[in-house]
């Protein structure tokens, strides 16, 4: 197994409050991980640090790159997502008034560092609509590819933001909050897929999810943050049966 992302003493404070408390964590290749915890235990604020979004107060973020494990604790947003390190929003993140290909098409050329101009048609670059359809594929948007993405449902955006997120060749892909809002239909087929692509591409995913049905279903491994900390660490199994985590459930929600 290989470290894909690591954190050392990671703190977040918002003046006296210790959002995030020198959290040490290391993540493997092609694992599941949940990040779990009671309202307010930091699991936000921990993926805003990874992402770039918010500076820690002290520690230190790595991330393996072309093999070589990379600090990028002062790396902005832009720099972390080209370093490998991907997320998908629980906001979304779509051009409504593009189809589900000109979204992936906008995602992958901006991915390359080139201009998106409709003008260059972008339809006509063979390479580039193979790696769509692909993607496509992999996130079964292939049926509403030419679909303006203003009439998807709430399940369709959210498998279109998982394309756009795997558009820049994650290694590590950060999920949050994957089946908020959706029903009972579509919170089966979003797990079904994170389980597909966990088999079938080659990366890392850290999860956060309320849905504890959804958490046992996918992860190989769970982490549970209370006020800040680390609070349980493990297989899914012993962390859930795990006195303490119940105990910082009580009160919020049940395990
Ligand atoms: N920008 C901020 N300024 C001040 N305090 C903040 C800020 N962002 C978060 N906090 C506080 O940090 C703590 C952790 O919040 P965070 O949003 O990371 O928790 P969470 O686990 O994601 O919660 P939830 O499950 O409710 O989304 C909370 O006490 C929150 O009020």
């Amino acid at each position: 197994m290989t470290t894909v992302l690591r954190t050392e003493e990671l703190r977040k404070q918002f003046g006296d409050l210790v959002a995030t408390d020198d959290v040490s964590l290391e993540f493997d290749d092609q694992h599941v991980t949940s990040i779990i915890g009671p309202n307010g235990a930091g699991k936000t604020t921990f993926y805003n640090l990874l992402t770039g979004v918010l500076q820690p107060t002290s520690g230190e973020i790595w991330l393996r790159k072309d093999g070589d494990m990379t600090e990028i604790t002062d790396a902005e947003p832009h720099e972390v997502a080209r370093s490998g390190l991907s997320r998908s929003y629980q906001i979304t993140n779509i051009f409504e008034g593009l189809t589900v290909r000109e979204n992936l098409q906008v995602a992958r050329i901006a991915h390359e560092g080139r201009t998106f101009d409709m003008r260059s048609r972008p339809d006509a670059d063979e390479e580039l609509n193979e790696e769509i359809d692909d993607l496509m594929e992999l996130t079964n948007l292939t049926e509403i590819a030419e679909t303006k993405c203003d009439t998807l449902s709430h399940g369709e955006k959210r498998n279109v933001e998982i394309a756009l997120a795997l558009a820049i060749e994650p290694s590590v892909f950060l999920l949050d909050e994957p089946t908020a809002g959706m029903n009972p239909t579509e919170t089966e087929e979003i797990v079904s897929l994170i389980r597909e692509l966990n088999r079938d591409i080659d990366a890392t995913f850290i999860v956060t999810e309320h849905d504890m049905g959804v958490v046992t279903d996918i992860s190989d491994r769970i982490v549970v943050l209370a006020e800040g900390a680390v609070l349980a660490d493990g297989e899914p199994e012993a962390v859930l049966s795990d006195e303490r985590v119940t105990e910082a459930y009580l009160g919020s929600e049940t395990v």
